[in-house]
This record gives C-alpha cells, sequence and structure tokens, in this order.
C-alpha cells in the first residue's frame, strides 16, 4: 500500500527539481502572473543582469491596482499611475510576455482573469509578486504570493526556492444557512482563528460546504486564506472544477484536456493522509458575517454586538485602538450602524455571482440616499457578463451605476478612495487602517450584506430581504 498523502504534497513534489537538506526545496513553477505593481522593479534587475525572460509563454501579464474606473479610454492621469502601467506594457513586449492592459477585452484583476480563461488549472504551481494569489487554489493548484526578488527569480529561471510549509486542514460540515455565502464561511473561519491563525501553513479546505460550494465561492475562500496569515489554500479539484475550466479559452482542448483528466482527478488527500493540524467547523453555526475592527480576524455575526476587549487575545490596547479608529464601542450591536460608501468588487467579491447575489436583493428596491455605490467587476469579462444577463438593467433601475474594472477601492491605488472618517461596506479581503484610502473604515462583508446596506443606507441584516 503506498503511504497516504495529502493533496498540497502531492502537487508539490510534482514540482520539486531539487531537494537541499534542511534547506529549501527548488521548484518549478508552470504559471506566473505579473501585474504593474510588483514587476517594474524585477525587470530592471533582469535588464542589469542581461537575464532573458526564460519561458515568456508562461507569464502573463494584466494591468489592474493602478488603472482608473472610470474613462478608461482617456490616457490615465496619475503620473506614477501611468509610469507603472507603461512599464508593464514595454516590459511584455520586450520579452514577449502576453499582456492584457488598460482596454484589452481580457483585462482584469490578475486573479480574475487567470481562472476565467483558463489560465488557472489543477495541479500546478502558481506565484504573481501579489498575496492573493491564494485565490488560484481553488482549482487545486499551489498558488502564493512572492516578493519582487523572487518575481525576477521566477522570470529568469521560472524556479524558485521555498522551504515546505506546514500543512493544515480546515473542515466545514453541514449546510449553510439562508444568507450565508462563502465570504461568510471564509470572514467566519478567520474571527474563529484570528488573523494570525494559520502562520506558517498551507491549508486544505474540505468537507461537505466547499464540496457543493461553487468555484467562484472556493475563490473567495482562498483569496481569504492570507487574511488568516496562511501561505495559500486549496481545494481539491472534482467535476465543479472540470465544468467550471472547460472550454475556457486558454484550457486545454480535445484530447489535450482528455489526457488530464485522470491526473486531476487523482489529485486529492488519501484517506488515512495527515496534516500537522486539522480543524472543523460546523456550518449551521455561520450567520451573515460583518467585520467591525481594522483587521480580518474582527468580524462578527452581522445580528452580533461588538464584543468586550476581554474577550480578544490581542490585548486591550490594540483593541480599543482599532475600535477608535472605527468610531465604535464595545457591546454596541452592529445593525443599523449608518454607512456612507458600499464598495462591491475586488478579487475576493468582483466576479459574476457576487453580482448576482447583490441584483438578487436590490432588484426592485432603491439605492439610499446618504450611500455612494462603486460596483466595479473584477474583468471585463464579468461586466459583459453582467450586461448579458440583464444585471446592469437592475443595477440601474435601483439607482447604481457600473464602473469599470480593476482593483479599485480594495486598497485604493487608484483615485476609487473613501473619503477619512467614512464607513464603507466592503466585499474586499482587508480592513486595516487607511486600507480604502487615508483615514477611511471598511466594514467588510459579503455581497448580500453589502446589498443590504446599500438599499438601506444602514448596516441590514440580508436575510430580511431573502424569501
Ligand atoms: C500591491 C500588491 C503587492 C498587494 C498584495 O500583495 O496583496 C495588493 O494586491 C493588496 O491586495 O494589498
Ligand atoms: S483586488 Fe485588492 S486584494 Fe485583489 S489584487 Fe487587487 S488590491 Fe490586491
Amino acid at each position: 500500500m503506498p503511504t497516504p498523502n495529502t493533496l498540497f504534497d502531492k502537487v508539490w513534489d510534482a514540482h520539486v527539481i531539487r531537494h537541499i537538506d534542511d534547506g529549501p526545496d527548488v521548484f518549478f513553477i508552470d504559471r506566473h502572473f505579473i501585474h504593474e505593481v510588483t514587476s517594474p522593479v524585477a525587470f530592471l534587475g533582469l535588464e542589469g543582469r542581461n537575464a532573458p525572460v526564460l519561458f515568456s509563454e508562461r507569464t502573463f501579464a494584466t494591468a489592474d491596482h493602478n488603472t482608473p474606473t472610470l474613462n478608461q479610454h482617456l490616457p490615465v492621469a496619475d503620473p506614477l499611475s501611468a509610469n507603472q502601467l507603461d512599464a508593464l506594457e514595454r516590459n511584455s513586449a520586450k520579452y514577449h510576455i502576453s499582456h492584457w492592459g488598460l482596454g484589452h477585452q481580457k483585462n482584469g484583476i490578475v486573479h480574475v482573469v487567470g481562472p476565467e480563461n483558463g489560465i488557472t488549472l489543477p495541479g500546478m504551481t502558481i506565484v504573481c509578486g501579489d498575496s492573493h494569489t491564494s485565490t488560484h487554489g481553488a482549482f487545486g493548484a499551489i498558488a502564493f504570493g512572492i516578493g519582487t526578488s523572487e518575481v525576477e527569480m521566477v522570470l529568469a529561471t521560472q524556479c524558485i526556492m521555498q522551504p515546505k510549509p506546514k500543512k493544515m486542514r480546515i473542515s466545514v460540515n453541514g449546510t449553510l444557512g439562508k444568507g450565508v455565502v462563502p465570504k461568510d464561511v471564509a470572514l467566519y473561519i478567520i474571527s474563529q482563528i484570528s488573523a494570525s491563525g494559520a502562520t506558517g501553513y498551507f491549508v486544505e479546505y474540505a468537507g461537505d460546504v466547499f464540496r457543493t460550494m461553487s468555484m467562484e465561492g472556493r475563490m473567495t475562500v482562498c483569496n481569504m486564506s492570507i487574511e488568516m496569515g496562511a501561505r495559500g489554500g486549496m481545494v481539491a479539484p472534482d467535476q465543479t472544477t472540470l465544468a467550471y475550466l472547460k472550454g475556457r479559452d486558454l484550457a486545454p482542448q480535445g484530447e489535450a484536456w482528455d489526457k488530464l483528466v485522470p491526473y486531476w482527478e487523482s489529485l486529492k488527500t488519501d484517506d488515512g493522509a495527515t496534516f500537522d493540524v486539522d480543524m472543523t467547523f460546523d456550518a449551521a453555526a455561520i450567520e451573515p458575517q460583518i467585520t467591525y475592527g481594522t483587521n480580518p480576524g474582527m468580524g462578527t455575526g452581522v445580528t452580533r454586538q461588538i464584543p468586550t476587549a476581554a474577550d480578544q487575545a490581542d490585548g486591550d490596547a490594540s483593541y480599543q485602538k482599532s475600535l477608535a479608529y472605527m468610531g465604535f464601542a464595545e457591546n454596541e450591536s452592529m445593525i443599523g450602524k449608518p454607512i456612507d460608501f458600499v464598495f462591491l468588487g475586488s478579487c475576493t467579491n468582483g466576479r459574476i455571482e457576487d453580482f448576482r447575489a447583490f441584483a438578487s436583493i436590490v432588484k426592485g428596491r432603491r439605492k439610499a440616499d446618504n450611500v455612494t455605490a462603486w460596483l466595479v467587476p473584477g474583468s471585463h469579462i464579468v461586466e459583459s457578463q453582467i450586461k448579458a444577463e440583464g444585471i446592469l438593467d437592475v443595477l440601474t433601475e435601483a439607482g447604481f451605476a457600473l464602473r469599470q474594472p480593476g482593483c479599485s477601492a480594495c486598497l485604493a491605488m487608484n483615485e476609487d478612495k473613501i473619503p477619512a472618517g467614512k464607513y464603507a461596506v466592503s466585499t474586499s479581503n482587508r480592513n486595516f487602517e487607511g486600507r480604502q484610502g487615508p483615514g477611511a473604515r471598511t466594514l467588510l462583508a459579503s455581497p448580500l450584506v453589502a446589498a443590504a446596506a446599500a438599499v438601506t443606507g444602514v448596516v441590514t441584516d440580508p436575510r430580511e430581504f431573502l424569501n
């Protein structure tokens, strides 16, 4: 009998080129995504050494962080952003790398466009100079963020040196309740184990909830792995994975596809394989979530009160500082808190299912007058789907407008900044001080919670709007 193995080990071991005792493994990278923020310096390094890009067909460039979400046909006004976008275009052309720049029909957020075009496949190793590369783990790939010097290393060698992380399995069993969606599952897990609860681990998500979850939902959860400190997260590929990928533009077709299916189907954790940490949660315990603090672990059920400092592991001082920044106090109810902005978008929740969910609540209702809503598709393909499915009409009738794709207010590297002191219910993944603009206050939540807040102007339980 072969020793039972985990999904993670199967994929990792298949890519190791050289094992260094007591050192990092050298392993091969199948796919390398690049964007304008973390690639320019890596290319400068390459140029300085006069080194070529070893396998340019394995690298894919898209512009996302600095791109405006209005009037994308006009020249980019901010000089720093314009410089970075130009550098990405120039470097891609020079090294023959596929480049989906501003205005390209496949342009969008790197972690949205990779999967939707079938670049991301099961069993692959995938890196990008971006922490939310963990998103691609939803396909049973080992995917994680790297630093700029590693971007240079991958461009030059298609390899990377990494110590093997420890393994954690997080199972969620049972059935999710009404109005509880993948974002809630992620926020709930983080609130239970804290924003550093998985530091040093690579997580496999298992159990009923992930087995029955859509690919888009799995991407949302894997995306948020980094917010619990994990190096990455993954879900074993299954029929849902294959159905999602089949026929995508850059996915293998015909015989090439058929040949890969048996390998992909072998990518699961064997019975009896062990993890350094194995934890289980009950789906029934999860309600729609919302964060009240300045790290993604400071979240709770939307109907609950803000916990007291005494319940916190982080200590009183940092907890009080965080609540002060938010303008909140212990024991306050989250329901009914007035909000100013709603942001639907990002690589966490900027996909078509997220827009469908948002539209399901705002349909036939009106945007609250006190709310400014920025609805930003994760890609042009998502934008086209929104239009083709009639979702744009629903949004427009309810008083909302759609912007053009990009990272936008997720990190406010473009003009989409939440003003100081204002509250934003945001479907993105980080609520750090200043993340959405200097002084901005972020409440992380699902597209359903965001929609309920957008039509009422206050934090609301979305279940009130669902049958
Ligand atoms: C700009 C980039 C390096 C950064 C990341 O690594 O995650 C960004 O995408 C973010 O979400 O904060
Ligand atoms: S959408 Fe946000 S989290 Fe995702 S890559 Fe862009 S800035 Fe990072």
